[in-house]
């Protein structure tokens, strides 16, 4: 028997559907809004929602990750309106389980409900299983990194060809070797290949070795990438990268695991598995004609998506103290403290550059501070605190915005009385927000700094006890 969850705000189809699950013994409840359901799925436990899509207070599938999360972590077929290739495309993306079209559910149900059910079973006997993930150089604890790191080991414990994606310094190196690590191979090499930066003449001897005399100054044998990769995996950096011409020997290679030597008469094998990574989107890429698309769904067997920063902020936290830990350490300098305000600023930035980028901000962070026992926002590059700053006036802005949208209760003032409080009010907000920093106040005002001067007079402010009010 299974608990089922279905969430829909047509009550008749809910219902019919209810009763069809519960007379094959199944216990179903319903919800028919999105926080209804949302509600019901953290209280209880169940082993599979079925959520609507069209909801009267939003849209299901943006609502999937907060149904997926739950503790129990249930299995999700979403339902469409017919004829909807966005939504099932969406629905798949997401991670649903399946996705069935709204008039056939019943017709339609058994097999993917079957399957769900039949795959969460087979789920939690392997999540039972004793195995504890190595994942000593991965850091962090949100929702998707904990997710990412259930795919790792499902892909360790597989031998299946993996393609990590995600922007650059999401992190798809420290995953592949943590894929390795974790699989059976970990004993054996894991052999890096920046496919970005092999030279278009040498890739051939590069990847498949050549032997003595196969091209002038070839003057000793040399094994190749491949070869050395056997037992292990061949970890292929910036695959997108690849040119085409190597991209159809490749595909060949990969599924035969035969190569042949540059300038060799017999082919040889390696036993090696392929972990592939990219920043490309590499489909659109297979779609104009620029990446071989059988080499691409040959690459995929297993896709990993590492989600940027910027979307799993929770991670900054302990990301930073790791970092600065080891920067300490690597200083031999007591461990520093870090001011709240710190991560607050950390947090208000979008992290373009990712994880590198974070970690590269706080070695320059530590170089400027070396001697400080405590890290303060103000030892932050500039940019990171114009964001937060841009932030807080905007928040503040809006807040002004929606005081004024209240008819005023007081009797009106001249202009030139309402206009002098406003610039004070922004005055004061602008150095509480740049910690009374003229130079970072002209940057994010725009203001010059004689304007600013002017202003400071014409309103006998002081930025630095401004900043304290
Ligand atoms: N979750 C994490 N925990 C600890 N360190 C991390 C994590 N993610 C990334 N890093 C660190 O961030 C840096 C960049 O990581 P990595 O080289 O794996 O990124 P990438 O996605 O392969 O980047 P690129 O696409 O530019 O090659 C490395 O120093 C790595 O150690």
């Amino acid at each position: 028997m299974a608990d089922i969850l279905i969430v829909d705000d047509d009550s008749m189809l809910a219902e019919m559907l209810a009763v069809h699950l519960g007379n094959s013994g199944h216990r179903a409840e319903c919800a028919a809004t999105l926080t209804e359901g949302i509600e019901c799925a953290r209280r209880g436990r169940f082993d599979v929602v079925f959520l609507d899509v069209q909801l009267p207070d939003g849209n299901g599938l943006n609502a999937f990750s907060r149904f997926a999360e739950t503790a129990s972590r249930p299995e999700i077929i979403i339902m469409t309106g017919s004829g909807d290739p966005d939504g099932a495309k969406k629905a798949i993306q997401s991670g649903a389980w399946s996705y069935l079209e709204k008039p056939h559910v019943l017709r339609d149900l058994l097999l993917p409900f079957t399957r769900a059910l039949q795959y969460r079973e087979e789920k939690q006997k392997i999540s039972r299983l004793p195995v504890a993930l190595k994942r000593e150089t991965i850091i962090g604890a949100s929702p998707s990194l904990a997710s990412c790191l259930d795919q790792v080991a499902t892909a360790a414990a597989s031998e299946a060809t993996v393609l990590i994606t995600g922007e650059t310094g999401t992190g798809k190196e420290v995953f592949a070797r943590a894929i390795h690590d974790n699989s059976n191979r970990a004993a054996q090499a894991f052999v890096v290949v920046d496919c970005a930066s092999l030279p278009e003449t040498l890739i051939e001897s590069i990847l498949f070795g050549h032997v003595k005399g196969a091209f002038t100054g070839a003057d000793r044998a040399f094994g190749g990438l491949i070869a050395m990769a056997h037992g292990g995996t061949l970890f292929l950096d910036e695959v997108g990268e690849l040119p085409e011409r190597i991209q159809k020997t490749f595909l060949r290679v990969l599924q035969e695991h035969r190569f042949r030597p540059v300038g060799a008469a017999r082919e040889e094998f390696s036993n090696f598995r392929v972990i592939a990574a990219t920043n490309r989107n590499l489909d659109q890429e297979a779609a104009d004609g620029a990446f071989r698309a059988d080499l691409l769904y040959r690459l995929r067997s297993l896709p990993l998506h590492l989600p940027p920063l910027r979307e799993r902020k929770e991670d900054i936290r302990p990301l930073s103290r790791h970092f600065l830990a080891r920067l300490c350490d690597r200083a031999k300098v007591g461990s520093k403290g870090v001011a709240d305000e710190f991560f607050e600023y950390l947090h208000a930035y979008d992290w373009p550059g990712n994880v590198r980028e974070l970690q590269q901000t706080l070695e320059q962070v530590f170089a400027t501070a070396v001697h400080h026992p405590t890290l303060f926002a103000y030892h932050l590059p500039q940019q990171i605190r114009v964001c937060k700053t841009l932030e807080c006036i905007s928040a503040e802005a809006a807040r002004t915005r929606s005081e004024h949208t209240v008819p005023p209760t007081s009797p009106p003032v001249t202009w030139k009385a309402f206009k002098a409080e406003k610039e004070r009010e922004y005055l004061r907000h602008l150095f509480a927000s740049t910690k009374g920093n003229i130079r970072d106040a002209c940057t994010v005002s725009g203001l010059s700094r004689a304007r600013l001067y002017q202003l400071i007079n014409l309103h006998g402010l002081d930025p630095e006890t401004s900043c304290r009010d």
